[in-house]
């Protein structure tokens, strides 16, 4: 083989391999291409993703993307990546917290919700939910969307059914059932938010008992699907003996006040009276007792000018009978004197014996308004006041010496059915049989009373988890087979009954809270059950 042909073999074989090598070229061209497409597609995506999120991070993936469509140098493109990458961890950071606020904002208000006593229970069992879901923590924001919207439900709930929360007045309320009843269906709505305000009102309303049968006569017509004008009606009768209690109040205060007032100015004249009578009397008793002593020297003068025994008898005679003359003036005048004071002590025991009568008279009232305001009108069972005031004294005597003290919380199932199928005085029924049924088989030193609508709560102290147990589903068994018969129908009614042993750590709401979420499973586990936690 010569030089040339070689050199032409050589030459060859270069081809090939340049041939080979633009070949692999153009493939890694169009695997960079694709690839650059594909990471512009992801960096769009991402883009739309991330919008508004950060405004600096929107920039930079603008920026970044399009370097990658001019094909930018990989060093730049680095540049941008880092960048990014580290807004990414900060966002990482921030969302965390806000993560962990949002879960705390969830919780918080799912807890206040949850205190407002009518709201409804498919209301209450979405906020408890929202308390379960905040229990296990979340990655994302958006996994809070579905627990923010069932609190925004609630609150809405909570806003149209509860009296305590409306922050407008009954008028405003009313006017503005005025303004939506010419749209036509809204009336209805109106009128059942002040009717659950006013049934709350006169449920709550502390009042003498000649007053009890025009208050349920008043909730009676409530009851009833009323127009706007019958329940104005209602409303100036409710007002009516509101203003009528007051008045006969002002009027007993009033009289109370101005026969103290009176009392006292006598008693201090009288007292005033006493002590000019004492300086006059003490004036009067230093004369006469001067006289005395004059009277008394008198006689040794008049013993030593005697001229005979019968002139000194006769002397003697004159001044003793002075002497005697005096001591009657002063026997009578402190007599007077005494009669006096006897006669203003007697008076000044008088009008303060009739002052303590009236006292009394006020002390009862007090007495009374306080048990009343104590006591739920319906069932005439302690109220959430007084479940509160006494759960907080049993908590602080458990703290000083540990015992068995057990929470109760006993709610109706289904008792909106009752309501809407054989109306609400049925309801009211249902409650106070409920009432009574508690106060006989309830043993007599545990503590029982309506927390609200148709939740009831019962505290015992020295009572063993088993007993507990085997005590509060005899109850729930011997409810279930109560005879309520409603329009001919026989009616079961069962309970739920969440119940907890309160801990060494516990406060009253963490206690209330175990026996809610005790409740909470009974319900959920198909009612009519009692769950310990
Ligand atoms: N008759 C009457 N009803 C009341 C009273 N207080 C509250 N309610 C009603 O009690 C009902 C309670 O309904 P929900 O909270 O939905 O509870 P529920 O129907 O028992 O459902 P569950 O608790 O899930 O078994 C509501 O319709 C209230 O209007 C009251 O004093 N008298």
């Amino acid at each position: 083989m010569n030089e040339k042909s070689v050199a032409v073999e050589q030459i060859n074989v270069l081809k090939k391999k340049l041939d080979a090598a633009i070949k692999s070229r153009a493939a890694v061209d169009s695997d960079l291409k694709a690839q650059s497409s594909l990471l512009v597609q992801f960096i769009t995506r991402l883009t739309k993703l991330c919008k508004g999120i950060d405004k600096e991070l929107d920039t930079r993936l603008g920026k970044l993307k399009k370097l990658l469509a001019k094909g930018a140098p990989i060093a730049d493109l680095e540049q941008q990546i880092a960048f990014i990458a580290k807004l990414i961890q900060n966002y990482e950071l921030k969302t965390e917290k806000e993560i962990s606020q949002l879960n705390k904002q969830c919780n918080d208000t799912a807890k206040t919700l949850l205190k407002i006593n009518t709201l409804p229970g498919a209301e209450k069992r979405e906020l408890r939910n929202v308390l379960k879901e905040c229990e296990q923590n979340k990655e994302a924001l958006v996994q809070y969307i579905p627990l923010v919207s069932q609190l925004m439900n609630a609150y809405d709930t909570a806003l149209k059914l509860s009296p305590a929360l409306p922050k407008k007045g009954l008028l405003d309320a009313l006017n503005s059932g005025a303004a939506s009843e010419s749209k036509a269906g809204d009336s209805k709505e109106v009128n059942q938010v002040v009717l659950a305000k006013l049934s709350y009102v006169i449920d709550h309303l502390v009042l003498p008992e000649k007053h009890t049968s025009e208050l349920l006569k008043i909730k009676e017509q409530l009851t009833h699907n009323i127009s706007n004008d019958k329940l104005m009606v209602s409303l100036l009768d409710l007002f009516d003996v509101i203003i009528s209690d007051l008045q006969q109040e002002r009027a007993t205060a009033e009289s109370f006040l101005s026969g103290l007032s009176d009392t006292l100015s006598d008693v201090q004249n009288a007292i005033n009276n006493t002590l000019f009578c004492n300086k006059a009397s003490q004036s009067a008793s230093n004369e006469l007792n001067a006289q005395l002593h004059k009277q008394v020297d008198e006689m040794s003068t008049v013993v030593d000018s005697a001229k005979s025994v019968s002139d000194l008898k006769q002397k003697i005679n004159k001044n003793l009978q002075n002497i005697v003359k005096t001591l009657e003036n002063k026997s009578s005048s402190e007599n007077k004197h005494n009669q006096q004071i006897e006669s203003q002590l007697n008076d000044m025991t008088a009008r303060v014996k009739e002052l303590e009568k009236q006292s009394q008279y006020f002390e009862e009232q007090l007495k009374q308004q306080k048990i009343k305001s104590m006591q739920d009108a319906l069932t005439k069972l302690n109220n959430r006041a007084a479940f509160d005031d006494y759960f907080s004294k049993q908590l602080i005597d458990f703290k000083q010496q540990s015992y068995e003290l057990a929470l109760v919380i006993l709610d109706l199932d289904d008792f909106k059915r009752i309501n809407d199928t054989y109306g609400h005085t049925a309801g009211d029924k249902t409650l106070q049989v409920m009432a009574m049924t508690l106060t006989k088989k309830v043993s007599a030193d545990a503590f029982i009373a309506r927390y609200g609508g148709e939740e009831f709560v019962l505290v015992y102290s020295g009572v063993s988890q088993d007993k507990l147990l085997q005590h509060l589903n005899d109850l729930r068994k011997h409810i279930a087979r109560l005879p309520f018969k409603f329009k001919n129908n026989k009616v079961s009614i069962t309970t739920s009954i969440g119940v907890t042993h309160i801990k060494a750590q516990d406060n009253i709401h963490s206690a209330f809270e175990r026996a809610d979420k005790a409740l909470y499973q009974a319900k959920d586990q198909g009612k009519n059950k009692v769950v310990y936690l």
